[in-house]
């Protein structure tokens, strides 16, 4: 699947009665790198979720590609190209690194997982092992390598750093930098590390208490901007 466009427009959307999205609106065009920041709670996790279709949509409408996306289950988003690697690293722990690529590939021939030890060489030395085995960082590896097994034309990653040693950070963060490189993947990935989201985005997109509050290019976002947005000392 080629990279696709992703456009949100007037997005409220949250839990059971509580809404926390309110009235978000953006476009991501296709093979571009957004990152999307914003403090503790503002609703990051909130929006990669409502665009799975894992939040209760009150209104608004999200296309991808030329699909419109927010009255379908789950299931059939992901056919529709968006892959989603969640916060937390949902590794299925009792396969090994191996079995769980093999589900990430959704009926493409066995020999594709080359792929994914290709991108993650880390996975191939550790393939016999099982998920609760693996460190933190290659848990990330192996969800991110599942998600992009089943050919999204969006990734959208959730923290995938989140508590991982700057060593794996970086090697992490230079994987998604070739995943990008590849062009056929557009990419929206939440990210606390400021730094690490600012060198890889394109764009950023700021979240505050579920409104968008900043959008532009990566290049235009100033250290003052981080600071009213993300919090004082979060670059370094
Ligand atoms: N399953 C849920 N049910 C009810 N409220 C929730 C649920 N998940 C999150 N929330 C609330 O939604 C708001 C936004 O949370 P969200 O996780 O989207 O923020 P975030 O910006 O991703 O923050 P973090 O960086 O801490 O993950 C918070 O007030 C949170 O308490």
């Amino acid at each position: 699947m080629p990279a696709l466009e992703v456009e949100v427009d007037r997005l409220v959307a949250g839990y059971g009665p509580t809404v926390i999205l309110e009235d978000v609106s953006f476009r991501v065009a296709a093979g571009e790198r957004l990152a999307i920041l914003g403090r503790n709670g503002m609703g990051k996790t909130t929006l990669l979720a409502s665009l799975m279709g894992l939040t209760r949509q009150r209104s608004g409408r999200i296309r991808v590609g030329q699909d419109a996306m927010e009255s379908l289950p789950t299931s059939r988003r992901a056919l529709g190209g968006l892959g989603y690697v969640p916060q937390g690293r949902d590794v299925f722990r009792s396969l090994t690194v191996e079995e769980n690529l093999l589900v990430g590939l959704k009926g493409r021939e066995r020999g594709a997982v080359e792929e994914a030890y290709a991108l993650f060489p880390r996975l191939r030395e550790r393939r016999r092992n099982l998920g609760h085995q693996l460190s933190g960082g290659e848990q990330q590896m192996l969800a991110t390598a599942r998600a992009i097994l089943g050919r999204p034309g969006v990734l959208l990653l959730d923290e995938p750093l989140e508590g991982l040693a700057p060593i794996v950070c970086e090697e992490l963060m230079t994987a998604f930098g070739a995943l990008a490189a590849r062009g056929d993947m557009t990419i929206l990935l939440v990210e606390q590390r400021v730094e690490s989201a600012l060198a890889f985005a394109d764009t950023i997109l700021v979240l505050e208490r579920g409104r968008l509050a900043w959008h532009g290019r990566a290049a235009a976002f100033e250290p003052s901007l981080v600071e009213r947005y993300v919090g004082v000392g979060s670059l370094h």
